[in-house]
């Protein structure tokens, strides 16, 4: 589905960069010789298993060797990328730089901007994306095939979705994990062993999670059923819900959505 081409990873070796570059490595979607991955230390060595995928720190030399650029740097050193792409196709992975900024630092009127997440790691993922109009129906069908190597992903209609889904999927591993932190919290203050804390609290939200997958309906589906035993479950979410909890939620999301649409 790669069609051949080489691809090459500003940023390679940072969280993101690697987390794809691996996928598409692991997938067979490009082979070792249509990688090339940049950063200015070279730090890490990801690619080992790969010895064929050539790194490199110059990215005037990524640039030449590659036909597609993903920029995977993070927004405050879009300004040290001084390149010049000759309206190949660019996917963006950056929070908080518009496609507009990005077609003008990097030369190229054929933006796609994209979000991952920290599930990309694991190809879990959802990955949304938003073309520009300049990117035609080909870089579409091979821009879905590269990002679908970390979990899902899913053309945009609108940049501004883009901006929204950064707030809500992008961020989004970060939520549970508040949650996971807060739960924890509260178990050790009752006295509970550390160990036993931990993995009850890991393997319930890692279950939970997969329960909900698996019933594939809506999650307040879920609530509406455990509330209606009216025991301890129902004792608790009432209490969470009447302290506010979707109301701190939502403000969450907004602050986040308007730091990604550069407004916060
Ligand atoms: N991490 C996450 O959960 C998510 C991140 N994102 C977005 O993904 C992007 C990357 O984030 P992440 O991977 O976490 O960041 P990291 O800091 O892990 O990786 C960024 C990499 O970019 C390299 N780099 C910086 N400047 C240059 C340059 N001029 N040329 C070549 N390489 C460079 C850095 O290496 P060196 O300093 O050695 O050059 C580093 O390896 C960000 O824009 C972020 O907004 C989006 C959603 C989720
Ligand atoms: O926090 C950030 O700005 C980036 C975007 C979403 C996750 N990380």
């Amino acid at each position: 589905m790669s069609q051949g081409a080489v691809i090459g990873i500003i940023g390679g070796h940072g969280w993101m960069g690697r987390a794809l570059g691996l996928s598409l490595l692991e997938q067979g979607i490009v082979s070792a010789g249509q990688l090339v991955v940049s950063s200015r230390s070279w730090s890490g060595n990801a690619y080992r298993d790969w010895p064929d995928v050539r790194c490199v720190k110059d990215n005037h030399e990524l640039v030449a060797l590659a036909d597609v650029i993903v920029l995977s740097i993070r927004p405050e050193d879009l300004a040290s990328v001084d390149i010049e792409a000759h309206d190949k196709l660019v996917i963006s992975l950056l929070a908080m730089a518009s496609s507009q900024e990005v077609s003008s630092k990097v030369g190229s009127r054929r933006v796609v901007r994209a979000m991952p997440n920290a599930a990309a790691e694991i190809r879990r993922a959802y990955f949304p994306w938003y073309a520009s109009q300049q990117v035609t129906e080909a870089d579409k069908q091979l821009v879905q095939a590269l990002l679908e190597s970390c979990g899902m992903a899913r053309e945009l209609p609108t940049e501004g979705d883009l901006d929204y889904l950064t707030a809500l999927s992008g961020a989004g591993p970060a939520y549970p994990a508040l949650l996971a932190q807060s739960m924890l919290e509260h178990a050790r203050q009752k006295g509970i062993d550390d160990d036993i804390a931990l993995e009850a609290v890991m393997q319930t939200l890692v279950g939970g999670s997969l329960l909900l997958e698996g019933l594939g309906a809506d999650p307040g589906e879920m609530v509406e059923r455990l509330i209606s035993y009216d025991g301890t479950t129902a004792k608790g979410l009432r209490t969470m819900i009447d302290g506010g909890i979707h109301q701190t939620i939502h403000r969450g999301l907004e602050a986040a959505h308007r730091a990604a649409s550069g407004s916060g």
